[in-house]
């Protein structure tokens, strides 16, 4: 290890003593046909990710950074896309930026504050193809992702349009689903009584005798399946069978370093599903990067207001979508639950403003709630 660093530093200073333009030196290096010191560092730092000897299957753990705040996002693309220099902007955290490919060797997290929440933004090394089998560090990569609540997935805009698609197949390829809902299958495992298969809908894809089959192949002999959408496939089945090692998480698909390619493919890209543009480098679109990920991560502000008070405005209680005052309580503090009497509520979740409620009522984005305690 201590080698490879060394040269590396080697290279480094060599590359700062040089100061050449590196692109004229890549198409010079091409025709020589010899390997530059652009290409070596990226090399010897790949290595840097190669899981050592004796980490075996360790070497599939994610990195060891606590979570923190509201929410994170991670931020997953191949080396040098910009990743680090999107963290740079966005937060106040300096991660190493460079030309070349792994400079980003370990897990960075950042903290975006953002509508009086703090969202932690994972920058993680660059994966490769082939990640998913264990190349590079891309394992431990993808397992951090997978701890997200939504993947930032940092294209360059400049380089060929399958990147995307390679990439979504190494997050496949160990059970994260993006931008999916889990398949609309009730799968029940019972201890006898053998297979009860029923479909809501004739289904297009798939039959009794698939389901049955695959079932079998499982070895789930006794159970009651309920198809509930006529599209299900092979696939949906199997994710639903393995639904423990499956993940659905939101992913935004962003284009940086636009300001290298054509206003025609620039609106090509931006019409994609899912899809946001950006220079970092130009200081374009990184706003909307951000609006579009609190869009997408549903988080829910809750101003409190106490009896005969105004609203206290300057700080939020965050809570993910679909809370209720439970989860607000529990926000509060631990033991609020225990002395809750009803809550008052203003705002897009009451009917009638102030609108009393019970536990169970679900909270919307900027509610302002009032938590009434029984008498001591
Ligand atoms: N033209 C252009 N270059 C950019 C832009 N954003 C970043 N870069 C450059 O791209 C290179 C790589 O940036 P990094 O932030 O290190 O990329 P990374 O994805 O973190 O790379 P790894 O950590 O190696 O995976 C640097 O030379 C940046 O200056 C951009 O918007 N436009
Ligand atoms: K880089
Ligand atoms: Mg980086």
């Amino acid at each position: 290890m201590v080698n490879i660093t060394e040269k590396i530093k080697e290279i480094e200073e060599e590359m700062k003593r040089t100061q050449t333009d590196h692109t004229q030196e890549y198409h010079l290096g091409l025709l020589k046909g010899y390997v530059l010191p652009c290409s070596k560092l990226a090399r010897l730092r790949a290595q840097l990710l190669e899981p050592g000897p004796g980490a075996g299957a360790g070497a599939g753990a994610g990195f060891d950074v606590s979570k923190s705040g509201d929410a994170r996002i991670a931020l997953v693309g191949f080396p040098s896309v910009g990743k680090s220099t999107f963290l740079s902007k966005i937060t106040k955290t300096k991660a190493e930026v460079a030309a070349y490919a792994f400079t980003t060797l370990t897990a960075i997290p950042g903290v975006l504050e953002y509508g009086g929440a703090e969202i932690q933004i994972l920058d993680l090394p660059g994966i490769i193809e082939g990640a998913a089998e264990g190349k590079g560090r891309g394992r431990q990569v993808i397992s951090a992702a997978k701890t997200s609540d939504m993947i930032l997935m940092v294209l360059d805009a400049t380089k060929k349009a399958e990147q995307r698609a390679l990439l979504e197949g190494e997050l496949e390829a160990v059970g994260i689903r993006l931008n999916r809902d889990p398949p609309n299958i009730y799968l029940k495992a019972k201890k006898a009584g053998g297979m009860k298969i029923s479909f809501s809908a004739p289904p297009k894809n798939i039959d009794e005798k698939m389901v049955y089959n695959i079932l079998r192949d499982y070895k789930i002999l006794n159970c009651e399946v309920l198809v509930r959408d006529e599209n299900v496939t092979v696939d949906d089945f199997l994710d639903v069978i393995m639904k423990d090692h499956r993940k659905y998480i939101k992913c935004l698909y962003v284009y940086n370093k636009i300001d290298s390619v054509g206003i025609e493919y620039l609106d090509q890209l931006a019409r994609e599903p899912h899809t946001a543009v950006m220079s970092c480098e130009l200081d374009l679109g990184i706003q909307d990067v951000v609006d579009r990920c609190w869009k997408e991560l549903r988080l829910i502000r809750i101003y409190t207001k106490r009896k005969g008070i105004a609203p206290d405005f300057s700080e939020a209680l965050i809570v993910r979508s679909g809370s209720s005052i439970e989860d607000v309580c529990d926000q509060v503090h631990r033991t609020l639950k225990d002395t809750f009497k009803y809550a008052l509520v203003w705002g897009a979740s009451a009917r009638h403003v102030p609108q009393r409620v019970g536990l169970g009522h679900l909270v919307a984005d900027e509610d302002v709630v009032s938590i009434v305690a029984k008498p001591k």
